[in-house]
């Protein structure tokens, strides 16, 4: 009968795939050094420099190579992009890391953020592959949606590299662990929703109540009204949870965190292979610790927030109207700290 094989790394970890070994002091070194052990910033603009690098791609014309590490290999072209504002920082970290470890920019960004995940309670295990060459040219610009672009215009750039509407709002499941810096640098570090170090589905319910006022000093192209002192909401964010085309997925996620990361985990690995032939590649996942749970199983209100102050569209799932509010007042949603 078949014996899978099996290989014992220099710890001892028994892998499926010997090259799986190499990668265990990377993720090791990743968690320690630049994570620092958390889900907070450095572990968040890993995850966003996923998506950047790899949507560098169309399935219909030569934009880019997909997930190939161009953001870092061709860092001079483009991170200059506007889209890319703020990716710098967390090139300045992988870049060296990678080059340190020997391993390819277009791993430590996918490998990378992975790991970054499993620092968040509530994320889900991510199908992780390793084994990706060297980028070979820059992506073009304009593959990265901007927060002040309609949805028609966001929803057409992600269906040119592949993705249907529901995975373009599983994607944004990101924006649970997620800030700004770059729009309003005066507020940096000003989460998308009240709890950015874990991976609920509070942003899913957070971004459908009415925004009544903006974080800092006015409106910013991108931004627009929040509903909590401190939290920053994009335009795009509060577009794509109104419209009709997404608005019934996206009120989904709000109510049903564990459907919402699954679909999120499948949209990333989808996300990790653009550009890449899966069967050149070899799966690591084996190595990616498994988040902790979230400690809640259920968005609630914040503080002072009921459901009249939700903005709902008409779906088959009628929203119920029996999510707990957070007991007290409402205070300022706080800044993620710097690393
Ligand atoms: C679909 C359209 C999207 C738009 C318009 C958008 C826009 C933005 C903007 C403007 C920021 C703030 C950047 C800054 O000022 O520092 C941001 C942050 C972030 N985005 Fe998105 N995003 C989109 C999709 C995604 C996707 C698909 C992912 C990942 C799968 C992602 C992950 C993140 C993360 C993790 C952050 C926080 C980074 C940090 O805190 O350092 N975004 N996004
Ligand atoms: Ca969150």
């Amino acid at each position: 009968r078949a014996i899978k094989p099996r290989a014992v790394c220099a710890d001892g970890t028994t892998v499926s795939n010997a090259a799986c070994c190499a990668f265990i002091p990377v993720r090791d070194d990743l968690i320690n050094d630049i994570f620092e052990g958390t889900c907070g910033e450095n572990a968040h603009s890993t995850v966003r420099i996923a998506f950047h690098d790899a949507i560098g791609w169309s399935d219909f014309s030569d934009k880019g190579g997909g997930a190939d590490g161009s953001m870092i290999a061709f860092g001079d072209i483009e991170l200059a992009f506007e889209a890319n504002a703020g990716i710098d920082e967390i090139v300045e970290d992988l870049q060296p890391f990678a080059l340190a470890h020997g391993i390819s920019f277009g791993d430590v960004i996918q490998f990378g953020s992975s790991v970054a995940l499993s620092l968040c309670p509530g994320a889900p295990l991510v199908q992780t592959f390793v084994g990706r060459a060297n980028a070979t040219e820059p992506a073009v610009d304009g593959t990265v949606p901007d927060p002040f672009n309609p949805v028609d215009m966001i929803l057409a750039r992600m269906l040119d590299a592949g993705f249907q509407p529901e995975e373009v709002i599983a994607l944004l499941a990101s924006h649970t662990i997620a800030a700004q810096d770059e729009i309003e640098p005066a507020i940096e570090r000003s989460p998308f929703d009240s709890t950015p170090a874990l991976f609920d589905n509070q942003v899913f319910l957070e971004v459908l109540l009415q925004g009544t006022a903006f974080p800092g000093n006015g409106s910013h192209e991108g931004e627009v009204e929040s509903p909590l002192p401190g939290e920053f909401r994009l335009q795009s964010d509060r577009d794509l949870a109104r419209d009709p085309r997404t608005a019934c997925t996206w009120q989904s996620f709000a109510l049903d965190h564990d459907t919402m990361a699954q679909k999120f985990s499948a949209a990333m690995t989808k996300l990790s292979l653009l550009g890449q032939f899966q069967d050149q590649l070899v799966d690591c996942t084996e190595i990616i610790p498994q988040a902790p749970p979230s400690s809640r199983s259920q968005a609630f209100f914040p503080a002072g927030k009921t459901f009249d102050d939700l903005e709902l569209t008409a779906c088959d799932n009628a929203f119920p109207t029996t999510l707990l509010t957070q007991e007290g007042t409402t205070t300022s949603v706080a800044r993620v700290p710097p690393q």
